[in-house]
Parts: structure tokens; C-alpha cells; sequence
């Protein structure tokens, strides 16, 4: 079953106590920030601070994403030690081409080769902010195969853009959806910007309903308080799960019947179907509406 990512929450890579609680929270993925929640003088010390988090704290229950900094700056020392302290995912801030992708691909492959790792052990994402990366996005989402997903990054790339957010996000829907189509065409996830007014609560849940008509996986977050929010936004409704369940007990029957294809109610069920279906139990299952025996 693939993995779900409703929310991916950013953890400032310097703040000691934000490292140490973030897995209270129930967060899908934990991303640790080395890049822009960073200031210069902070860099080497939270490197090792994310480093120590990674190999002291139980972080299991969530998907560990370190967001690195530029090659050209000090990315591969932010590489080699969350490679071996194990994060699961290495983020890509800024990535422009499908080339950033594979030099960081090949930096992750040496320090692997290095210490004894398994090849590819170590997957990546790439964080799209501008407007070259966005029209780039359809060969960085192919650029690799240890990429298990693009983002978009909108505060830098609405300056890219020379405008700002605004509360329709009309500004982004180009982005969103080449980013979205992008990704879906290399078969991994899409993960949807911050929303930054905190206390907005209105504007967030607003957003998280668009962003998830449009298709994508999930959101990042920069605040605890925002992942309940994109969680009940995500849930199935109880009139979904019991549809969900009939297509695939439908299925199941005419599977067994050697077919598969089948009506319910009057309406067609086939493979597509079936997929959506299988979603709404996934997502029903992590938001604990139904237990993992269900079905
Ligand atoms: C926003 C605020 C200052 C609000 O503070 P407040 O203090 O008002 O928060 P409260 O709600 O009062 O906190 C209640 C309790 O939760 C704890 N707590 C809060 N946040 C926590 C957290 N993130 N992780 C763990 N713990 C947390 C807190 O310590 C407290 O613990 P306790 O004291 O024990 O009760 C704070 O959240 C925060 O710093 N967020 C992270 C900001 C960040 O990472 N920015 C960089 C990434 S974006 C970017 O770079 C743009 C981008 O690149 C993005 C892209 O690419 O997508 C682009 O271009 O768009
Ligand atoms: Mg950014």
C-alpha cells in the first residue's frame, strides 16, 4: 500500500525542543529544515542537532525528510550526515533542473557507497520554487529513481513570480497543477505548499480543500495546530468508506468470477474505480474511522 503523506510538517533544524516533541504530533512525515529556517551562523549546529535527533529520538511512527542545503553551498556535508544518521528522504529547497536532481542523486549514491549503505536505501524529494523549476517539473519528477515526490515551495516562487499570496491562490494554479501533472505522470507524490498565516485557521482549511480537489497527496505544514485541520479535511466521509467498501467487495466477487468488471447499483465498476476506492480505505484507516482488519 502506498504510503501516505497528508502532512509533511517543517521542524526548524536549530530549535532543540521543536526536534525533540516533533513526533508527538502525528505528523505522516517529519521534514527537518537545514536550509531557510536556518540562519548562516546556525548551519553546522544544526546539522549535528538533526544528525543526533535522527539517531537518539523515536521518530518511527512518521517518515523522516531533511530538507538540505544548495550543493554549492553546504549540501553535501548536510548529505553525508543525515545519510548516516538514516533519514529516510533527503529535500531538494530550489530545484531548478532535472540535473540538480542527479548531482544530488550521485552525492547521496558516494556517501551510501562510503559507509556500507544499500544503494538507494535513501530516497529524495525535489522542492520546486520558481519559474524555471516549474516548467522543468516534468523531467525532475523522472530525474531519479529514488525520487518519491515533487513540492511546491510558493513563498520563494511568488517572489520569483514578482507577485505575493493571495487568499483564492489564483497565483499558484499554473504551478500547482503542472507540478501536480508532473508528478503523477512519474507515478510519485505531489506535496502542496505551507500556508503561512498560522492563525488563519479560515484561510488554511480553505486552501487544504482546494489542494485536495485538485489531487494532490498532502500539504506541508510549519505548525503543529495545522495538522488536525489537513487530517479531518482528508478524511473520508462515512458515506464514502461505505461506498469504498462495496466496490471492493463488488470487485472481490466478480474477481472471483473470473471478471473485472462489474455493476453496482447501476453503475460501472472497474479498475480506476476500484483505485479511488482502495484510497478512501487507506485514508479511512489512518484517520482511525475504520480499524486495519476492516477490510
Ligand atoms: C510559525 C511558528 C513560528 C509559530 O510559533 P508559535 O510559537 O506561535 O507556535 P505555537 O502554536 O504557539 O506552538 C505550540 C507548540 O508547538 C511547538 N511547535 C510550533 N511549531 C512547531 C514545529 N514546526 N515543529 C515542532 N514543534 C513546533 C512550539 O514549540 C510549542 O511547543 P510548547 O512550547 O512545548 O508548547 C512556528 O510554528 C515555527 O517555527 N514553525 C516552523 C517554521 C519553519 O520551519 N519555516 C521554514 C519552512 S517554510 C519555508 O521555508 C518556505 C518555503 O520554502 C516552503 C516550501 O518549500 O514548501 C517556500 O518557499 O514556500
Ligand atoms: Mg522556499
Amino acid at each position: 500500500m502506498e504510503r501516505l503523506r497528508r502532512t509533511m510538517m517543517f521542524v526548524p533544524g536549530a530549535n532543540a525542543a521543536m526536534l525533540r516533541d516533533a513526533p508527538l504530533y502525528g505528523a505522516d512525515s517529519i521534514m527537518f529544515d537545514l536550509e531557510d529556517a536556518v540562519s548562516l551562523k546556525e548551519k553546522d549546529s544544526a546539522r549535528t542537532l538533526v544528525h543526533f535527533a535522527l539517531r537518539t529520538f523515536d521518530y518511527s511512527k512518521s517518515e523522516t525528510v531533511v530538507r538540505i542545503n544548495s550543493l554549492d553551498t553546504v549540501g553535501k556535508l548536510d548529505i553525508e550526515a543525515m545519510v548516516l544518521a538514516g533519514v529516510d528522504v533527503i529535500r531538494l529547497p530550489k530545484t531548478e533542473t532535472a540535473q540538480d536532481i542527479v548531482d544530488v542523486d550521485e552525492a547521496i549514491t558516494e556517501v551510501e557507497t562510503k559507509y556500507g549503505i544499500e544503494i538507494g536505501r535513501t530516497k529524495m524529494m525535489a522542492a520546486i520554487e520558481s519559474a524555471e523549476g516549474v516548467l522543468n517539473a516534468r523531467e525532475i519528477a523522472k530525474a531519479s529513481t529514488r525520487l518519491i515526490g515533487i513540492a511546491l515551495g510558493a513563498e520563494d516562487y511568488v517572489t520569483n513570480m514578482k507577485t505575493k499570496r493571495y487568499p483564492d491562490g489564483q497565483e499558484l494554479f499554473f504551478a500547482r497543477s503542472y507540478i501536480l501533472h508532473s508528478a503523477r505522470a512519474a507515478g510519485i507524490a505531489a506535496i502542496d505548499t505551507v500556508y503561512s498565516d498560522v492563525e488563519n485557521v479560515g484561510g488554511f482549511a480553505r486552501e487544504v480543500e482546494l489542494v485536495k480537489q485538485l489531487g494532490f497527496d498532502g500539504k506541508s505544514v510549519i505548525n503543529p495546530r495545522q495538522i488536525p485541520i489537513v487530517n479531518h479535511i482528508y478524511a473520508p466521509t462515512e458515506k464514502e468508506i461505505q461506498h469504498a467498501k462495496e466496490v471492493i467487495w463488488a470487485i472481490r466477487e466478480a474477481e472471483e468470477k473470473g471478471s473485472g468488471v462489474i455493476s453496482l447499483k447501476g453503475k460501472m465498476v472497474d479498475k480506476p474505480i476500484v483505485e479511488r476506492a482502495e484510497r478512501v480505505i487507506a485514508l479511512a484507516k489512518a484517520a482511525k474511522l475504520i480499524s486495519e482488519e476492516d477490510i
